[in-house]
C-alpha cells in the first residue's frame, strides 16, 4: 500500500455510545471537526448489526478524505472493503489478517510494552496503537497504565533498535493532555470520550488539531 502521510496519524477518532449520541452521531461530528481517521469501534455487537453503520461511515469517509478502520473485524474489512482494521492481543494475530488482506489494506496494533512494538513491527503492522495512557472506562480490562514517562521508554527503545513504525497514543486522553503526550515523540493520539463528552464535539475536534 501507499506509504501513509504521517500527518493523517495526529488524530484517530475510535467511536463509542453515550447518553446523547450513537456511534454514527459522535463520527459525524468528528468528521465535521477535521479529523480524518475514523475507527468504528463496536464491542460487543454482531457483524450484522455492524454493517449498515459501516457503509455509512465508509460513504462520510469517502467524501471527507478521511481514513476508516474498524475494530477488530478482518472478516468484515475485507468483505466491505474498508481501509482497514484494529487488532489488538485477544483478537486475530497480525501476521494472520496480512495473509487475509494483503498489502492493500491498512493494519494496527496495540501495544503495552516495547515487546508488543516490537512484535506488531516484526509482524508487518502499519501503525502502533499504544496505551493506556490513563484509566479510563471507553474500555474494559485494561493493560498497566503507561503515563508520560512510558511512552518516554518505548519511543527511546523503539530509537535504539531502530524500529521505525508510526505510534499513536490512547486510552483517557483529554485536550489538555496532548502538548505534553506529543513532546515524548508519538505520531499522534486516538480517543473517543474526550470528543464525545464535548458540549460542541465538532468544535472540540478542531480544537484537538490545532495542538497536533
Ligand atoms: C488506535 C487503537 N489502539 C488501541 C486499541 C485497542 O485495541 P484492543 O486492544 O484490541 O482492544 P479493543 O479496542 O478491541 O477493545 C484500539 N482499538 N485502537
Ligand atoms: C480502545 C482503547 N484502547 C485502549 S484505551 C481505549 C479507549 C479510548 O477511549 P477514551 O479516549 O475514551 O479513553
Ligand atoms: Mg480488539
Amino acid at each position: 500500500m501507499a506509504k501513509i502521510s504521517l500527518d493523517r496519524f495526529r488524530l484517530q477518532f475510535i467511536s463509542h455510545q453515550n447518553e446523547k449520541l450513537g456511534y454514527l452521531d459522535g463520527i459525524r461530528e468528528a468528521l465535521a471537526g477535521g479529523c480524518k481517521w475514523i475507527q468504528l469501534r463496536m464491542k460487543g455487537a454482531t457483524d450484522d448489526e455492524v454493517r449498515p453503520i459501516a457503509l455509512q461511515v465508509k460513504e462520510w469517509c469517502r467524501e471527507q478524505q478521511a481514513t476508516f478502520l474498524i475494530d477488530d473485524r478482518v472478516a468484515l474489512v475485507k468483505e466491505l472493503q474498508i481501509d482497514g482494521v484494529h487488532l489488538g492481543k485477544n483478537d486475530m494475530p497480525i501476521a494472520e489478517a496480512r495473509k487475509i488482506l494483503g498489502d492493500g489494506f491498512i493494519i494496527g496494533g496495540t501495544a503495552n510494552t516495547f515487546e508488543d512494538v516490537k512484535a506488531h513491527y516484526e509482524a508487518g503492522a502499519d501503525y502502533i496503537g499504544c496505551g493506556p495512557f490513563r484509566f479510563t472506562t471507553t474500555k474494559e480490562k485494561l493493560s498497566p497504565i503507561l503515563g508520560l514517562e512510558g511512552y518516554k521508554d518505548i519511543i527511546q527503545k523503539m530509537k535504539e533498535e531502530s524500529i521505525d513504525i508510526p505510534l499513536v497514543a490512547i486510552g483517557g486522553i483529554t485536550k489538555e493532555d496532548i502538548p505534553e503526550i506529543m513532546k515524548t515523540g508519538v505520531n499522534g493520539i486516538a480517543l473517543s470520550g474526550c470528543i464525545l463528552h464535548a458540549e460542541n464535539p465538532a468544535e472540540e475536534t478542531r480544537e484537538i488539531l490545532e495542538l497536533l
